[in-house]
């Protein structure tokens, strides 16, 4: 697992739009061989989709052979109601971006059988082969997706109950009021996150910040769902300052943010600090990943 710190939100987003612009581009993806990423609501993933939009229109970024999967929706909200995971979605990244309305799935919070939703759902991501990067936030609790503390981290797509903490910290979506957020919600699983090749989480925030040393310094914890990216083979966190506050061990990543410097996405000034600070060119090479790894 890999840990990038950032100096702040929009750094963050910067870094993770451009990460998942090289790993579309890289992919080489085809109407044949389409990129199949997983990606998430909330407002912490809104920089990353204003960023990707820029990305679109200045060429650098193409979405026609690009598949999407939504984490989450909720249960019972008519899909153009404004908080509509579909509603968030289509007006934060699809409709500014040349995605075909056939290559988006979210699911329906309003099919009549909501475990065959969730069955279908899990089908069609096995159909297209699984999905190559999840894009993934984190509640306060430490839960990815809507899958709750005490969640499986087996877990598959399933009808979840929100836990009250979602539900109070959700309420600013609506009015402030805890009575109008839905208390069901459509989810994926840990599992459906974690079967990803490659899982990218944003943390953010002073608020997110014993979320973060829960998830990455104590074990795999089901009370912690997102704790589950340390058994991923290709897991990255990415989260700003803020939300470091209680980590124990962010000064490894700091020495290697000076170490690697620019040669990692988004990294602005890091060979300078190196320049300034010591003798670069005497330095071994470190791996990319090698703290928290
Ligand atoms: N289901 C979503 C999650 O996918 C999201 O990660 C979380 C955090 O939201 P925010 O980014 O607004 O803090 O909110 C909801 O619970």
């Amino acid at each position: 697992m890999r840990l990038i710190i950032r100096e702040d939100h929009t750094e963050v987003s910067d870094y993770i739009a451009n990460y998942i612009k090289e790993r579309i581009n890289q992919f080489q993806p085809s109407e044949d061989r389409p990129f199949v990423l997983g990606l998430p609501t909330g407002s912490s993933p809104i920089g990353v989709y204003k960023k990707m939009v820029e990305l679109y229109k200045s060429g650098d970024i193409s979405f026609k052979h690009v598949v999407t999967f939504n984490m989450d929706e909720y249960v019972g909200l008519p899909r153009d109601h404004p908080e509509s995971y579909h509603s968030f979605m289509w007006k934060n990244l699809f409709m500014h971006v040349d995605i075909k309305p056939e290559n988006v799935h979210i699911l329906n919070g309003n099919a009549p059988d909501l475990d065959e939703e969730c069955k279908k759902y899990e089908a069609a991501i096995a159909a297209v082969g699984g999905i190559e990067l999840f894009l993934g936030g984190i509640g306060p609790d430490g839960h990815i997706a809507f899958n709750e503390p005490g969640s499986s981290l087996t877990s598959r797509t399933r009808v979840k109950t929100l836990a009250y903490e979602t539900i109070i910290a959700n309420a600013r979506f609506f009015d402030g009021d805890v009575n109008k957020v839905p208390k069901l919600a459509l989810t994926v699983g840990v599992a459906t996150v974690m079967d990803a090749r490659e899982v990218v989480v944003i943390i953010t925030g002073a608020h997110k910040s014993i979320a973060l040393a829960k998830c990455i310094e104590d074990g795999v914890n089901h009370m912690w769902t997102v704790s589950s990216i340390q058994l991923h083979p290709k897991g990255l966190i990415v989260c700003d300052e803020d939300s470091t506050l209680e980590l124990h061990v962010k000064s490894i990543e700091h020495v290697h943010q000076v170490l690697i410097g620019t040669e990692n996405l988004g990294l602005q000034g890091g060979v300078k600090q190196l320049k300034s600070a010591t003798n670069a060119s005497s330095r071994p090479k470190t791996p990319m990943n090698a703290p928290h790894e």
